[in-house]
């Protein structure tokens, strides 16, 4: 099956320690969300799994054969149009004009893009427009492996609904596996089967939660529930800046805590 292996991972930037003793295991059809502080190295961790970047120390092993990635900055050719961009790994793969168009044109519609904006320019895209077009180029190639950086930032709350579904659906139809960085423990207790938190000064893994219902079981009700319960954990609070015990916790929200669990 198709898996990703990562032990003992260590990176330096020059002198300065950003990575340490990272290591952690992705199934074919499992999500994986990093959370953690800004600069504890999520996203260095995402590059060197893409292969962007050579780790100072460790083993990354692969046997995902495809890999789609959307990073903070979409990255777009600047001289092609929203369509063209989409369809860029299309061409790679040499897939006919007609059909790569055809396709294209698919995934913008599905990604809200009408056929207006499909024909602009990056620097035509409003921010959130550009961060869709990176999310259509990178599923256009049906991966099997999609990395994730903080791709629903600059979105609306509408929009981030269905783009939720739309990955969804990658994951549920084709088996896709998916490690994804965000801010937004919400989004990560929405879409993700294992979340992992991470600490800076080296950053490094120093927990992770496995979501007790599978993805499709999931209400609003119970997303709300469930990171409520994990914002009372001590490391995530540490995470995101908030002092222990802040927040006042009703009786059975302190008692879904201690079930929560926290491993790594
Ligand atoms: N190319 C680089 N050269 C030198 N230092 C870098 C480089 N890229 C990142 N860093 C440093 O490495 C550390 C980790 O950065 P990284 O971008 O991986 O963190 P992050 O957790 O993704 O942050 P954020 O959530 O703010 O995006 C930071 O201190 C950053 O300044």
């Amino acid at each position: 099956m198709n898996a990703l292996h990562i032990r003992h991972l260590a990176h330096r930037y020059g002198l300065t320690q950003v990575l340490a003793g990272v290591g952690l295991d992705l199934s074919a059809g499992e999500t994986l969300a990093l959370v953690g502080p800004s600069g504890c190295g999520k996203s260095t961790l995402l590059h060197i799994v893409a292969g962007l970047l050579r780790p100072s120390e460790g083993v990354v092993s692969s046997g995902f054969r495809g890999v789609g990635c959307v990073f903070q900055q979409p990255r777009l050719m600047p001289w092609k149009t929203a369509l063209d961009n989409i369809s860029l790994g299309l061409k790679a793969l040499g897939v006919p004009a007609a059909a790569r168009r055809r396709q294209a044109a698919a995934l913008a519609g599905r990604l809200g893009l009408d056929a207006q904006d499909a024909h602009k320019y990056p620097h035509e895209l409003s921010g959130g427009m550009q961060s869709r077009v990176a999310l259509g180029r990178a599923l256009a190639l049906a991966p099997d492996l999609l990395l994730l950086d903080e791709p629903f930032s600059a979105l609306d709350i509408g929009l981030k609904a269905e783009l939720y579904g739309l990955l969804r659906e990658q994951v549920a139809q084709r088996g896709t596996a998916v490690l994804m960085i965000t801010h937004d423990l919400m989004e990560a207790v929405r879409l993700a089967d294992r979340i992992i938190m991470m600490a800076p000064g080296p950053g490094r893994l120093v927990c992770e939660f496995s979501m007790a219902l599978p993805q499709a079981g999931r209400t609003d009700a119970w997303v709300y529930q469930t990171t409520g319960e994990l914002m009372q954990a001590e490391q995530v609070r540490i995470g995101f800046g908030l002092s222990p015990g802040s927040l006042p916790m009703p009786a059975h929200d302190a008692a879904h805590a201690r079930h929560a669990g926290c491993a790594v």
